[in-house]
């Protein structure tokens, strides 16, 4: 694939090379298609809860699953059961809260171990301090909790300082910023991480993994799929190591129905 072919989001959408893109993109019945979900597979809304799974979603997944012959997995910073939530019929592999949770073959495993009340103080002491600014919003995590700061941008400086700080007195605990959120989440967890595991397990060895992603979580996931000679795509317009662009979930799904046509 030609990096130019795939970099046309400078323009209007019409000027993308559609067709060049989806064509340039590993025989899907060589490939593993690892789709990361907000911003990527659906447009970024102002609340976790507030976000339209276009329809087109679960068709390419349902078409991707068929010719891929089950490699397909979702890698997302939600909880598998929120993933399980919003795209009930899908039945591949949900890598969740950034890969601390899988569901695979349809088990659900924990891929680390982590205190259980630590997660469940740093919640109480989120909801705590957001009680204090109606606009903050609290998402726990079954390993973590969640910070989102989008309704009140102007405090995202306080939000890091508290979240800093439970992050400190927090052992085996790490800070992850994310897109106006602050999480806190275990040690050693992270998509790449996941990802090698997924892999190397039956029925996805040896094929040529594609993936997509908008996030900086995603970018270590990425520099794993080019080490590995896989396709990379990055949505939208933050710094990446992906080879490739597309300017928003929209023109993903256009080049994946393509793809799978
Ligand atoms: O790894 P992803 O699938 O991209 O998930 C990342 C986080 O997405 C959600 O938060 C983000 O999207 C919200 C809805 O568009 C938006 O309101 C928020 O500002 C974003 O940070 C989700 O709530 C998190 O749990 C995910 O980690």
């Amino acid at each position: 694939m030609q990096y130019y072919q795939m970099t046309g989001f400078m323009g209007e959408a019409d000027a993308i090379d559609f067709d060049g893109l989806a064509k340039g993109l590993p025989d899907p019945a060589t490939a593993t298609l690892l789709l990361d979900f907000d911003g990527t597979l659906v447009d970024i809304a102002d609340r976790p809860d507030g976000i339209t799974v276009p329809d087109l979603v679960p068709d390419i997944l349902r078409r991707a699953m068929d010719q891929l012959d089950g490699r397909v997995a979702l890698v997302s910073g939600r909880s598998v059961e929120a993933l399980e939530g919003f795209v009930p019929d899908f039945n591949g592999t949900l890598i969740g809260t950034h890969g601390s949770e899988m569901r695979h073959d349809g088990v659900h495993e924990n891929t680390v171990t982590f205190d259980r009340e630590t997660v469940a103080r740093l919640i109480r002491l989120a909801q705590d301090f957001a009680a204090l600014r109606p606009e903050f919003l609290v998402e726990p995590k079954p390993s973590g909790v969640v910070l989102h700061y989008r309704q009140a941008t102007e405090h995202g400086a306080l939000a890091l300082r508290f979240m800093e700080s439970l992050a400190m007195a927090a052992e085996g605990f790490r800070l992850q910023p994310a897109l106006m959120a602050y999480e806190l989440k275990p040690e050693g967890v992270g998509k790449d991480i996941a990802l090698r595991d997924l892999l190397g397990r039956p029925g996805f060895e040896g094929k040529t993994p594609i993936f997509a992603g908008d996030d900086l979580t995603d970018e270590p996931a990425l520099e794993l799929i080019r080490e590995r000679k896989g396709a990379t795509i990055k949505i939208g317009m933050a710094e990446t190591v992906a080879e490739a662009r597309l300017p928003d979930p929209a023109a993903l799904l256009k080049v994946l129905d393509d793809w799978l046509a």
